[in-house]
């Protein structure tokens, strides 16, 4: 079967299933623990009802948008996944076309199997660097500075991953990378022959033994003293974080749970949105990833605040799938199905979006009470 047949995105999951060798599409697909926050952050996108308002001229929608001052054809971008080699031998050169194609934002992975490098010379497209900030900080200051050199426009710096979270699918399958997959932007630079094994799963050692746990805001200031790329901080959930992270200089903030790979049992991002926005108050721009499968949920997110939302599985899917066509058709079914939301909720450009458009749960409930 080929992706063009596909109509939505749980078809591009499932038959990823059916390509990929157990250990990657668990890798892929799972979360941490019993995953409810993996369960959680779909369910709570269907608690929130739409209300849409008719009798609207909608001839023309555009659901074009600005994000820290580049102009993309939609809200939706795409968030950083690791080793896209594991899903297709052309990996992240392979996802980065698909992306620039739909003239939308990519942030590479920090963990990706093709090199920054490789991925840039791709040709033009704006594209972000995900930060994992190492033990060795001389390490990452290269990485950071390769980054610049390369033509990426930010950096996005993960907050949520002292360690990885327990991902027992990885456990179970002793997780190891095939020989023909490698961190690409740190090969040569790290050494790690001697890691100690501290886990079944590799990918758990190799963070155990590399990331820097002592990260802490101070590192967010000697971030800013090496680069003078905006500084982007995602994996924050709490308003205290996100007022602390504004402070700290953040140009932007993506309410992001890992796709719910780190810790279990944090809300699902679309929960916690609204009051992380209402405490920015503003000041920088609001991203949420997490979740995200349907246009629907794309207008849900922007309803409640944010500036735009990054898909993370699902590009991994379509690359799985079908290589780069499959990327394409995803994001396009995400503008597809955008576009028509907007259309039936009465809205022509993505500024119409407003807090009248969505009931939350809690807003439903007060509604019946009231009236009983
Ligand atoms: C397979 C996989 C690999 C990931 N790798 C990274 C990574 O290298 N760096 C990072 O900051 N986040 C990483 N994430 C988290 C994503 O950036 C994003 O937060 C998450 O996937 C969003 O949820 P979604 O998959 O439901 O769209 C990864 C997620 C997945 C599923
Ligand atoms: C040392 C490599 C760790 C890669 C972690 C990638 C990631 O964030 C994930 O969720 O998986």
């Amino acid at each position: 079967m080929s992706s063009q047949e596909l109509v939505n995105l749980d078809e591009f999951e499932a038959l990823a299933k059916t390509k990929l060798p157990k250990m990657a599409f668990d890798y892929f697909a799972s979360g941490s623990e019993d995953e409810y926050s993996l369960r959680e952050n779909r369910n709570a996108f269907s608690r929130i009802r739409l209300r849409p308002r008719i009798l609207v001229d909608v001839s023309s929608v555009d659901a074009s948008t600005t994000v820290l001052g580049f102009r993309i054809s939609m809200p939706v971008m795409v968030a950083p996944t690791a080793m896209h080699k594991l899903a297709h031998p052309e990996g992240e050169v392979a996802t980065a076309r698909a992306i620039s194609a739909a003239d939308t934002i990519m942030i590479l992975s920090s963990s990706s199997s093709c090199s920054m490098e490789e991925v840039a010379a791709t040709g033009p497209g704006v594209r972000f660097f995900q930060l994992y900030v190492y033990k060795d900080r001389q390490i990452t200051t290269q990485l950071v500075h390769r980054a610049e050199d390369a033509g990426y426009s930010a950096i996005v710096l993960t907050v949520d991953t002292p360690r990885l979270g327990r991902r027992e699918a990885d456990l179970k399958n002793k997780f190891k990378l095939p020989p023909h997959v490698s961190y690409k932007n740190v090969e040569g630079l790290l050494n790690v022959n001697n890691l100690e094994k501290t886990s079944d799963s590799e990918l758990a050692a190799w963070a155990d033994n590399l990331f820097d746990r002592s990260l802490n805001w101070k590192d967010v200031k000697w971030l800013q003293s090496i680069t003078k790329l905006p500084v982007i901080l995602k994996g924050i959930l709490t308003v205290e974080d996100a007022i602390l992270a504004v402070q700290a200089g953040a140009a932007g903030i993506m309410v992001s749970n890992h796709g719910a790979r780190q810790l279990n049992y944090v809300p699902a991002t679309i929960s916690v949105l609204e009051e992380v926005v209402k405490a920015v108050g503003g000041q920088v721009p609001v991203f949420l990833d997490g979740g995200i499968r349907r246009g629907t949920d794309v207008f849900k997110a922007l309803a409640l605040g944010a500036s735009g939302v990054f898909v993370g599985r699902p590009s991994v899917f379509g690359l799985a799938v079908d290589g780069e066509a499959g990327v394409r058709k995803v994001l396009q079914m995400f503008q597809n199905e955008l576009e028509i939301t907007m259309a039936l909720m009465g809205v022509c450009s993505i500024k119409q979006i407003c807090r009248n458009h969505v009931q939350t749960e809690h807003e439903h409930h007060t509604a019946i009470n009231s009236k009983l």
